[in-house]
């Protein structure tokens, strides 16, 4: 059964969303699959709907942050779907990754030592998002996290075998925020996590 959040909560779901069948369409990295359901419309009428979703899993992602030197700490890295949209590819952004089965605060830390050498023992849940809703079924949970130079315990850079080569940056607030404006940093999640340590007045 696929959860369909509708008004009025998950209750309604089956008074007002039928799923009628779906079609595998392919099930290799994420597995993308293309849906029939029926939806009942406001005005009460049933609606007959095809919809195709991509299913990687959830993520987790995490800002790093020094509020005494007032940095953060993201990451640089290929991203070949940026590539294939028609820009060079190497994106800056937050560590983050798939859930593969724990729990988000587990997979934030993991992510956090892996990619970019920082380990960090609290990490702080400052909101959860769909960043694609539209197609993309993976909800990302974003943390905080407070690092300083005893947190370095490795290079970072992710996995080779995985085919990760990660470059770690350690970037001053403003510079960061700077660089949303002028377009270098173009991830959501990173943007948002840089635009909420500005908001509330964290960094
Ligand atoms: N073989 C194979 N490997 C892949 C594929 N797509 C990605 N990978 C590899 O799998 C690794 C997964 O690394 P994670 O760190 O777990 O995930 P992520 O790709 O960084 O994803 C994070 O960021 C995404 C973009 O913001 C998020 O969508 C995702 O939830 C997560 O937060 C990637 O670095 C990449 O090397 C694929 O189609 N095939
Ligand atoms: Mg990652």
């Amino acid at each position: 059964m696929i959860f369909v959040p509708v008004p009025g909560g998950r209750d309604d779901v089956n008074e007002k969303v039928r799923v009628l069948g779906e079609q595998v369409l392919s099930n290799n990295w994420g597995l993308v699959k293309k849906t029939t359901i029926e939806l009942k419309r406001r005005n009460g009428e049933w609606q007959r709907q095809e919809r195709e979703t991509y299913d990687r899993g959830d993520g987790a992602g995490v800002l790093l942050y020094n509020r005494a030197q007032r940095t953060v700490i993201l990451t640089r890295q290929f991203r070949f779907p940026v590539f294939a949209h028609g820009e060079p590819g190497w994106l800056i952004e937050v560590v983050a990754g798939k859930l593969d089965g724990d729990h988000p605060v587990t997979t934030a830390k993991k992510e956090a030592e892996e990619e970019s050498g920082y380990r960090v023992h609290d990490v702080e849940l400052v909101m959860s998002a769909y960043m694609s809703p539209g197609s993309v079924t993976e909800k990302l949970s974003l943390f905080l996290a407070e690092y300083d130079a005893d947190s370095k315990v490795s290079a970072g850079g992710g996995l080779e075998d995985e085919g990760e080569d990660i470059e770690v940056l350690e970037l001053g607030i403003d510079a960061a925020l700077d660089m949303i404006a002028s377009g270098e940093i173009a991830d959501a999640k990173t943007i948002m996590l840089l635009q909420h340590v500005r908001l509330k007045r964290i960094l």
